[in-house]
């Protein structure tokens, strides 16, 4: 077992008016100390859902079995005062959004320093102040831009701050939940730098959760990939992008091209038609409809996901036919 984030067999159902929607199911995965793991995988294949689970941040219509080990201690069942200690000083989540997230009539630095003041209370104000200030330069902003209000800071430097508080409490774990979506493309790769780079110097693990596996394949050591709320690969990141054992991941190294593209997430360049719905996943494989490399036997079984060479891990029919 891992030591900083062991995930097993998670699945989470949300009820719903129109019934059930098993969201994620059995997802298995770990995140070590210093160690970057992305989640790749379209919109709606379950990424945002199993994220939630690892703060225990998802909706009280969702309902989540299996074990979300931090640190040893099963998060799903832990009491509220663990709970308490484990958001932000634990392992802090940077939101897909979060540009929206800021208050806009908060400065900046009150609010990279607040989640400090909650969990440090004897902090003094001069200390908030320092490690603000410490927390901006890190990210690559100037100390002065404490005092600028959400409203006068651009996109990216919005992220930044966001990235900043995530930081603010040294947590050991980081879930970054597409941090730079919204962003155009050069700002993406400059935020990106920014919280690769602090996660590599501060030995932070990392998720980090993308529909752009070009943007995972640079920055993470491995890379899982989802389709209809399963794991179908896992692997070395540039193992996984070069030589994809699955061929829905294959699809999505190829949609390189288009890198940056918001319209990627929902259908990548050349791969036909939509993901399915997590309510209604045809029986045998769910990529079967889409797949290039279809058999017969694919509509009828589910594969399983197998463990092959090198650490990884594929739920295909046709690996190596
Ligand atoms: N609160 C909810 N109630 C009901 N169903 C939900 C809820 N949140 C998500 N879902 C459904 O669960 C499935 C997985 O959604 P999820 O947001 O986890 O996917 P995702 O891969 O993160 O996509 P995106 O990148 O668009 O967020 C989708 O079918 C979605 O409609």
């Amino acid at each position: 077992m891992n030591d900083l984030l062991t995930m097993r067999e998670v699945s989470v159902t949300y009820r719903t008016e129109s019934g059930e929607v098993p969201a994620v199911r059995d997802v298995s995965l770990e995140v070590g100390r210093g160690e970057i793991v992305g989640i790749a995988g379209e919109s709606g294949c379950g990424k945002s859902t199993l994220a939630s689970t690892v703060l225990r941040l998802q909706p009280a219509s969702a309902t989540v079995t299996g074990e979300v080990l931090f640190e040893g201690n099963d998060v799903l069942t832990m009491g509220w005062g663990d709970l308490r200690v484990l958001r932000w000083a634990g392992a802090s989540i940077v939101f897909q959004g979060a540009l929206h997230s800021l208050n806009p009539v908060r400065r900046v630095g009150q609010q990279i320093a607040e989640p400090i003041s909650v969990h440090e209370p004897t902090a003094s104000a001069r200390d908030l102040a320092d490690r603000t200030a410490g927390l901006l330069e890190q990210v690559g902003l100037p100390a002065s831009r404490a005092r600028a209000y959400p409203h006068q800071l651009s996109g990216g430097q919005k992220q930044r701050v966001m990235i900043a508080m995530a930081l603010a409490c040294r947590p050991r774990l980081i879930v970054a939940d597409e941090p730079t979506t919204a962003l155009d493309v050069m700002v993406q790769a400059q935020v990106l730098d920014v919280l690769s780079g602090l996660v590599r110097e501060l030995g932070v693990g990392m998720l980090m959760i993308s529909h752009d596996l070009s943007v995972l394949a640079d920055l993470c050591d491995r890379i899982v990939v989802m389709y209809g709320g399963r794991v179908v690969e896992e692997g070395p990141s540039r193992e996984v992008f070069a030589r994809a054992l699955h061929p829905y991941a294959g699809a999505l190294s190829a949609a390189f091209p288009r890198v940056g593209d918001p319209a990627a997430r929902f259908a990548p360049a050349g791969l036909p038609g939509d993901p399915p719905d997590p309510a209604a996943l045809p029986p045998g494989c769910s990529f079967a409809p889409r797949c290039a490399r279809v058999v017969e036997e694919c509509h009828h079984v589910r594969p399983e996901l197998r463990t092959y060479d090198a650490g990884r891990r594929a739920a295909c029919l046709r690996v190596g036919a």
